[in-house]
């Protein structure tokens, strides 16, 4: 059913439930033939956030870099990536250069690979907003200003003349939740963005990617070992082990019935973890909800 829907065409004429369908979806390393992902198929319905969560890999990244056809050179992969009816997997690397940061935009575990280390903040963000608007200097540094204080980023105007080592890494992941808002996405792949920050970064980034939802009313797959986080964030959740999809569902389903054992194993773990941390936070904790 969904592989006869793939081949209408490269874009379908009905307005589509979903942004983004993956379907099939294989990885392979063409070195060894060792295969990572074996086949693959979900979906993130348009409007909503999509977690995918799953122990140390388990694939998650790699399926992230697939939709944004990143992995490594040596890296394969074969099956259907459609962006709101439109086959990725079809596309040549330059058309797919023109949907990276326009349509798709990934925000990364550390800010400071995202960012080029030998130009300041503000160069990178207007080639990146050059490339793909037609907004002069000024235009680009307005509109960034405005993005950045929406994500409480004070004096965005120092923050664009600092290099990434300057800034923390709680810093560098609100600009590029900043970049996002600016770009407005179809959709925003967050891979653990979270992860390398410490814990009061960690608390003040997720607020943010609330915002940034309810700012762009848009599409997301956030991408996270933390439970805690995914329960407050996400709309449906894929569980990930060892390369498959063991089980998926709503939020609430995934967290009050997990159905396959590895599921349960990771909600009562994460969650008690999640606990610990809204004690140290002062916060309420997710168990008492
Ligand atoms: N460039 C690569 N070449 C070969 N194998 C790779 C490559 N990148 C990832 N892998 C392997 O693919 C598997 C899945 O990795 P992936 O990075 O997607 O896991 P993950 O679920 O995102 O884990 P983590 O939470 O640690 O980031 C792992 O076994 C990993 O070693």
């Amino acid at each position: 059913m969904q592989r006869q829907r793939i081949y209408e065409g490269k874009r379908r004429r009905n307005p589509l439930e979903n942004i983004i369908e993956v379907a099939n979806l294989k990885i392979w390393d063409s070195r060894t033939g060792n295969v990572m992902i074996q086949n693959s198929s979900f979906a993130v319905k348009k409007g909503s956030c999509l977690a995918i969560v799953g122990e140390s890999g388990s694939g998650k990244s790699l399926t992230c870099r697939a939709i944004m056809r990143l992995n490594k050179a040596g890296l394969r992969q074969s099956g259907d990536i459609l962006l709101d009816g439109m086959n990725l997997s079809e596309l040549s690397e330059k058309e797919m250069r023109k949907k990276r940061g326009k349509q798709l935009c990934m925000i990364l575990q550390n800010g400071m690979r995202a960012f080029d280390p030998s130009c300041v903040i503000g160069v990178h963000l207007k080639e990146t907003l050059a490339c793909h608007f037609g907004w002069s200097r000024d235009e680009i540094t307005a509109r960034m200003k405005m993005a950045m204080e929406s994500v409480l980023l004070k004096d965005p105007i120092a923050v664009m003349n600092q290099y990434p080592h300057q800034l923390s890494g709680g810093m560098l992941q609100r600009v590029m939740i900043a970049l996002a808002i600016v770009l407005e996405p179809d959709i925003v792949i967050a891979d653990e963005p979270t992860t390398a920050l410490d814990t009061i970064s960690q608390f003040e980034v997720v607020e943010q990617f609330i915002r940034l939802r309810e700012k762009m009313g848009g599409s997301m797959i956030f991408v996270s070992h933390d439970l805690g986080v995914v329960q407050k964030i996400a709309d449906d959740v894929l569980v990930m082990k060892e390369g498959d999809i063991v089980e998926r569902g709503t939020t609430r389903a995934i967290f009050t019935e997990p159905q396959h054992e590895y599921t349960q194993y990771l909600v009562s773990t994460k969650l008690a973890l999640h606990h610990h941390f809204e004690i140290v936070m002062g916060g309420v904790s997710v168990a008492e909800h």
